[in-house]
């Protein structure tokens, strides 16, 4: 997909957004964002052990745009968690811009989860007390960093709301609140952008927006995102889809039409019911 919009904008965007060509400035150089290595992640034990993922092998390029789809139960917020550092693998490694960060103390990976990752979810998450602007500044000062307000103007012009800066989040629509978030998680030119159902709680028009954002963080700014949603229209959005059936890789899309995600979808989810579709996925 094309970055948009004339050359010299693009450019400026790129530096706005503190990110080198083709991906993020900081972090030791790998062609990978996110690399998961033979993850496995079970809960609980013996009899009553749930094999959530089992043995996930997947590289997720710099600059790039993934969907993470799969019937329920297969096994995404699982992925999610994994690759963002909130949950440990059983066994395997997930690597962070080439980092292997799955043997890191809770202080590392809480540290890195606030200077390295942004993270976008389908209820917003924004403070109601807070303003806008303050929402943006959250993720720096809790990375320890100088709030740096040019940099948080920036982004919030980058996602249309220039504007409300002051107002607090009970003012606004809920996709601008989602705007906010995406403001907030691209604040720090995160390595990657995980993003949970960002879509879930808006309209199709308000959706849309949001989406484009996203797609216009990647082709713009070269972040990395990774998004998990149930709509093949918002998986279309991005360069490539992953399916997860039963905690395993259950194959992929790029550059995916939404007809074709949602018959893949059909797919899997008549495999995981026993429907009669079974036999096709
Ligand atoms: N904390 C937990 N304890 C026990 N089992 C869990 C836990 N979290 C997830 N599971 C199980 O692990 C499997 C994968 O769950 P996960 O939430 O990752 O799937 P999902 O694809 O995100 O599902 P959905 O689309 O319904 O949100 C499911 O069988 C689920 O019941």
């Amino acid at each position: 997909m094309g970055a948009g919009g004339a050359a010299g904008k693009a450019a400026e965007d790129v530096r706005d957004a503190g990110y080198a060509r083709g991906g993020p400035a900081v972090g030791p150089r790998s062609p990978y964002a996110v690399e998961l290595r033979a993850v496995r992640r079970t809960y609980g034990r013996g009899d009553a052990a749930v094999h959530a993922l089992c043995g996930i092998d997947l590289a997720l390029p710099r600059g790039s745009f993934t969907a993470m789809m799969g019937p329920s139960g297969s096994g995404k917020s699982t992925f999610l968690q994994c690759a963002a550092g909130l949950d440990r693998p059983n066994a395997g490694a997930v690597l962070l811009g080439g980092e292997d960060i799955t043997g890191l103390g809770e202080n590392k990976l809480t540290e890195l989860r606030r200077s390295r990752i942004g993270f976008v979810f389908q209820s917003f998450n924004l403070l109601p007390s807070l303003t806008v602007l303050q929402n943006v500044l959250l993720p720096q000062r809790l990375a320890g960093q100088r709030p740096d307000r040019r940099r948080a103007a920036a982004v919030l012009e980058q996602v249309g709301l220039a504007g409300h800066a002051r107002r607090r989040p009970g003012q606004l629509s809920g996709g601008q609140q989602q705007r906010v978030a995406i403001a907030r998680a691209l604040v720090t030119s995160p390595e990657v952008v995980f993003a949970d159902e960002p879509t879930g709680a808006l309209d199709t028009a308000t959706a849309r927006d949001v989406l484009a954002l996203l797609r216009q963080a990647v082709d713009r700014a070269g972040a990395t995102v990774v998004m998990v949603t149930h709509d093949p229209v918002a998986a279309s959005y991005a360069d490539r889809v992953v399916f997860l059936a039963d905690g395993l890789l259950a194959g992929e899309l790029r550059d995916p039409e939404p007809a074709a995600v949602a018959d893949r979808m059909v797919a899997l989810t008549s495999a995981a019911t026993g429907g009669p579709a079974g036999a096709a996925a």
